[in-house]
């Protein structure tokens, strides 16, 4: 069968009705807390926040981790790594937080205490200890990431609480030791979004990516997204793991075919003018369900939707 990499049968109306209002709130204006002589909170516009935001973030020195290695494809690391390099950030590292001792988590405590000491000083303190800010999007593993760094050289166990979906951690919170030489401490904080996402393209990876509540964009949309992106990468194991005839980008098709593969089929009562009878219909919702799920654990293959 041939398929149409652009074909997506998300409607139109939907694209155009419920993505903004799902995503409003990030287009409103916004304050953010600027070290200035005063350390004063003000307002500003938002391309001037974002400057302001970047610049504050500028100052101190910071290290880019990219997690969940093990979900992405690994032939698009030297891609991924190239045009960071292109966009001017230099200390990125790739992590798998989920694995016991990954090696790139183990070379997090020397690259930073490398960064921070050729760094200036912006303090007097006599205390030498490091403390770091751990930022990212919703449910990019940032509290897996504290653990993992605890485990790894501490030999501790959890400290920070991890969950499968955005907003587990709701406020800064207290600092957490993650290194005995150097003292180093981190500080989880609530997952953010940049006030504006680029496009609705973005927002459907982020989507898909776990990073929004599923509810708020609909599973039905998101596994369309999905069977889309999948058929975009040209990465068909969903057809094998499903046992379907072949690959598709009918949306409902395929989540028929999930539903027949597991099970999951509902009883429908149906009036007809010979009375009511009963019948058996896939359960797309749970389908839908089940489909993201085994996408978000990797069980569809490793994909990179960037
Ligand atoms: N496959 C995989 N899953 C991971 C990895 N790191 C974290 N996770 C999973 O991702 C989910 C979110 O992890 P958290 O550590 O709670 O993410 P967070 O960024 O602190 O989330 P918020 O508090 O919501 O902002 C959990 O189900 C973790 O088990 C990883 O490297 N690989």
């Amino acid at each position: 069968m041939e398929l149409n990499p652009n074909a997506n049968s998300v409607k139109q109306l939907w694209w155009e009705a419920t993505i903004p209002s799902c995503f409003r709130f990030w287009r409103t204006k916004y304050c953010t807390l600027v070290p200035g002589p005063y350390g004063k909170r003000f307002e500003t516009d938002e391309s001037e926040s974002e400057k302001a935001f970047q610049e504050s973030l500028n100052i101190r020195p910071h290290l880019l981790i990219l997690n969940k290695l093990d979900l992405a494809d690994p032939s698009s690391k030297q891609r991924v790594l190239k045009q960071l390099e292109q966009s001017g950030l230099e200390n990125v590292l790739f992590t798998d937080c989920l694995r016991q001792m990954d090696v790139n988590v183990k070379k997090i405590v020397p690259m930073v205490t490398q960064l921070i000491e050729s760094s200036p000083r912006y303090h007097r303190e006599e205390d030498t200890h490091y403390c770091l800010m751990v930022i990212g999007v919703p449910n990019v593993g940032k509290s897996s990431l504290i653990n993992a760094l605890r485990r790894t050289n501490l030999k501790k166990g959890r400290a920070s609480r991890v969950g499968g979906e955005p907003g587990i951690t709701k406020a800064v919170l207290t600092k957490i030791q993650v290194c005995e030489r150097p003292a180093l401490f981190l500080v989880d904080t609530p997952g953010v979004f940049p006030p504006k996402i680029e496009s609705l393209e973005t927002g459907m990876k982020l989507a898909l990516c776990g990073t929004i509540l599923d509810h708020l964009v609909g599973e039905d949309i998101i596994a369309d997204y999905l069977l889309y992106s999948l058929n975009r990468l040209e990465k068909f194991s969903y057809v094998d793991q499903y046992s379907l005839p072949e690959p598709s980008d009918d949306i409902q098709q395929v989540l028929k075919g999930i539903a027949v593969k597991l099970g999951k089929t509902q009883k429908v009562k149906a009036i007809t003018g010979v009375g009511d009878i009963t019948i058996t219909m896939p359960n797309y919702s749970a389908a839908a369900y089940h489909f993201i799920r085994a996408f978000r654990q990797g069980e569809l293959g490793r994909v990179t939707l960037d």
